[in-house]
């Protein structure tokens, strides 16, 4: 292991990931070239890159379900070698059980680890309190609004309390109010507890306001870090209103500087590939 990856939650070092392509099985598709990405214990990064980049690729290597073509991943300090158990995920799709009530949901994870069903109970209960969702335990998913759905998948997610949280554009399909309701849910789960956190964002916006660190990608193939950005914004963040904050606007312009040119190759190639 690189010493320079010691002291971080989550470091992936030199990581490259390469598929056989999709539209020629013999051609190999090269997605992440030669990506290092390090998150401190307690630090909140976004990465955000066109569509199609690797992002989703990355969150994957540092979650252990994707072993690398080359390079290594460490967690705090250790190799990581299979599924990493210290990070919990939240994806895009909903990971719900349809046929759980929100409380049986909310503490699958624990029932999987053997905590006694008493314990869980009240745990979850707490849980379910916490993200807003008190006496809402016996609903079922499709008894639930799209908010409350995600709601309980982050229950879900923090009960069990995990070190490095990585989530995976979690609130991409809520309406804006909700979103950002959500994002300042998030963001005041973590102040109380301090996780490492690895966010996979498309929004630009939604990545400076909660974020410590926003890192660029650029566009594939042989996706990698193009720039890397401090966000020293004010904290605690409301996210609606840190947007119209000089010094938001001000990295929001930086950012979308870097991003942009990588934006727009990435829609190219998507249109030549249809
Ligand atoms: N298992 C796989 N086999 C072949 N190609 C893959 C595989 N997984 C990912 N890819 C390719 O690698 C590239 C990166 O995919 P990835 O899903 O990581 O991108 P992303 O940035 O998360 O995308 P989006 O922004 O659309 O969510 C894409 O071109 C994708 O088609």
């Amino acid at each position: 292991m690189q010493a320079s990856a010691q002291g971080y939650a989550l470091a992936l070092e030199n990581i490259t990931c390469t598929f056989a392509s999709r539209e020629n099985r013999a051609a190999r598709y090269t997605a992440v070239k030669d990506t290092t990405l390090r998150i401190a214990p307690g630090e909140f990064v976004s990465v955000v890159g066109p569509t199609g980049c690797g992002k989703s690729t990355l969150l994957n290597v540092g979650a252990g379900l994707l072993q690398p073509s080359s390079g290594a991943v460490t967690v705090f300090g250790e190799k990581l070698d299979g599924i990493n158990k210290r990070a919990g995920y939240m994806f895009q799709a909903e990971a719900l059980m349809p046929w759980r009530s929100a409380l049986d949901n909310v503490t699958a994870g624990l029932s999987f680890r053997g905590v006694p069903k008493d314990e869980a109970r009240e745990r979850g209960e707490e849980w379910l309190k916490r993200v807003g969702l008190g006496g809402f335990g016996d609903r079922y998913p499709h008894q639930l609004s799209g908010g409350m759905r995600k709601r309980v998948g982050m229950a879900q997610t923090l009960i069990l309390d995990p070190d490095i949280i990585l989530m995976d554009e979690p609130f991409s399909a809520l309406d804006i109010q909700t979103r950002q309701l959500m994002e300042n849910e998030l963001l005041d789960l973590w102040a109380a507890k301090r996780k490492a956190v690895l966010f996979i964002t498309h929004d630009l916006d939604e990545a400076i306001s909660m974020s410590d660190r926003v890192v660029v990608l650029s566009a594939g193939p042989g996706t990698h870090p193009i720039g890397e950005f401090a966000i020293d914004l004010p904290r605690p963040r409301d996210v609606a209103e840190i947007r119209s904050h000089p010094r938001f606007v001000e990295l929001h312009a930086q950012i979308w500087g870097v991003l942009r040119e990588e934006v727009l190759k990435g829609y190219q190639q998507q249109l030549t590939a249809v």
